[in-house]
């Protein structure tokens, strides 16, 4: 049994190292719950973004005996393109490589884009997935910086004259998309009964 005051524990699944970090440095000691990573690659949906990370919850809930889990599944969506790659740039990164993700903007003069964070909770009590979003906008740039984190060297956030990439770290965690979706889901347990009641 759990001391009354532990806190619970909420099992973020995902094959990323990366994520892993970013998330881990962005809640810090203030989140409600005790997070732990379970590495579990799981298969790369199609469709719309909530949807896509709410069935990924599922199936993450499902792995895990319908215990609390989250999942994070992140876009990169160009404006010249109506949205695209979006859920798709994973497999865009892969195949076109950084360089490749600038290029595909070679016929366009909207350079505009926009990195989409979804996060889905997985609620025993409520039996459902619940979603947060977080975006940042910025614009696609030929590739600088290091090659540390997916598309960060080609990601330039507006406001700032340096790519995700090049920013420090601890900036990038500020303003990122993946900030902003945590920010939601913080917000929503700092606030939420089941929580605070410790139920
Ligand atoms: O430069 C980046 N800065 C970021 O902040 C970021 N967040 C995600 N990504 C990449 O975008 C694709 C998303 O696909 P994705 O959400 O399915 O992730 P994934 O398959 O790597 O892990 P997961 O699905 O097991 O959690 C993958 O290629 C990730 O590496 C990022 N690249
Ligand atoms: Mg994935």
């Amino acid at each position: 049994m759990s001391a009354p005051n532990a806190k619970k524990v909420v099992t973020f699944i995902t094959g990323n190292a990366r994520k892993l970090e970013e998330v881990t440095a962005i809640l810090g000691k203030d989140f409600p719950f005790t997070i732990e990573a379970h590495k579990v690659d799981l298969p790369e949906l199609q469709g719309e973004p909530r949807e896509i990370a709410k069935q990924k919850c599922l199936l993450a809930a499902e792995k895990m005996d319908f215990k609390p889990v989250i999942v994070e599944d992140t876009c990169l969506c160009y404006n010249a393109l109506n949205g695209l790659p979006g859920p798709y740039i994973k497999w865009f990164l892969d195949k076109c490589g950084r360089e490749g993700l600038y290029k595909l903007l070679a016929g366009y003069e909207d350079k505009s884009a926009y990195a989409l964070c979804t996060f889905a909770f997985y609620d025993p009590e409520q039996k459902e997935a619940v979603i947060f979003e977080g975006k940042c906008h910025g614009r696609i740039v030929p590739p600088r910086g290091p090659d540390y984190f997916g598309w960060d060297p080609v990601f330039q956030p507006d406001g700032y004259d340096v790519t995700y990439a090049e920013m420090d770290k601890g900036i990038k965690n500020t303003i990122s998309h993946r900030f902003n979706a945590l920010l939601a889901m913080k917000n929503h347990f700092l606030t939420s009964d089941s929580v605070n009641n410790g139920s």
